[in-house]
């Protein structure tokens, strides 16, 4: 069984997907980190970020693992853990070029599907095009100065400069970002952490919520 949790940047996917995942007792998956460290190599080998060959190429001779663990996933390029520099200003500045290349989302998407369920996967497109016969699906949305002010918390800038900077992300990450038809779309601004994960949780049909959580 697959839950898919989307949404906007700093909408609280990956906080929110690890508190349901851990009441559900099943891993959770991070797409976006796929992207990300796509995004660190592209950076740190100077590859044109617009170009998918040369993206592409360098990701077969520098393959990335994702480990989708209970607490937090990593990132892997071999023997080098790279989780810790996924979440810079310049890569979230990048990652958005990357992710728009159809050849880059076949080979995050390829990588995702063959994982092992049951897990939560959280990202942009989880409920719409990688994973659309999920069991539950959901959509986080805040304005984008609440956003702003919850990222504050993370990056050095300051809350006018990161709330630029995200509705900038969202008008580039607005194709793939599309809620799916039938996922339900909760306004994460009024309510805490724990608040949205009760409200997913009391969302989720029985099965699932009885901690019976099937392998497909
Ligand atoms: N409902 C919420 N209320 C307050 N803070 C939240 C809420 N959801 C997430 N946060 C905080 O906002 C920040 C961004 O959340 P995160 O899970 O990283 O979002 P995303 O994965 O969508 O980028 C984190 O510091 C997180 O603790
Ligand atoms: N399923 C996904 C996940 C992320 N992404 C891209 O990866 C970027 C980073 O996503 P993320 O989920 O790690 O980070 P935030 O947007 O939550 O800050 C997004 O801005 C998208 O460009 C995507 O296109 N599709």
């Amino acid at each position: 069984m697959i839950v898919t949790i989307d949404g906007v940047a700093a909408s609280g996917k990956s906080s929110v997907s690890g508190g349901v995942a851990r009441a559900l007792g099943v891993p959770f998956i991070s797409s976006g980190l796929l992207y990300r460290a796509a995004t660190l190599l592209g950076l740190e080998a100077r590859l044109d970020l617009h170009s998918a060959p040369a993206l592409l190429a360098h990701l077969h001779t520098h393959p990335l693992r994702l480990e989708p663990l209970a607490q937090g996933n990593r990132v892997w390029q071999e023997g080098r853990e790279l989780t810790d520099e996924l979440h810079s200003s310049r890569v979230d500045r990048g990652v958005s070029v990357v992710a728009v290349l159809p050849e880059v989302r076949a080979w995050v998407d390829a990588q995702l599907r063959a994982l092992p369920s049951p897990f939560v996967a959280e990202g942009r497109d989880m409920g719409t095009n990688v994973f659309p016969h999920a069991g539950a699906k959901f959509y986080l949305t805040a304005s984008p100065h609440i956003r702003a002010q919850r990222r504050a918390h993370e990056r050095p800038e300051d809350v006018p400069a990161i709330e630029a900077a995200l509705i900038h992300r969202d008008e580039l990450d607005r194709v793939q970002s599309a809620p799916a038809a039938d996922a339900v779309v909760i306004d994460t601004g009024p309510l805490t952490l724990n608040g949205v994960i009760q409200t997913i949780l009391a969302q989720l049909p029985e099965r699932l919520r009885s901690g019976q959580v099937p392998s497909a």
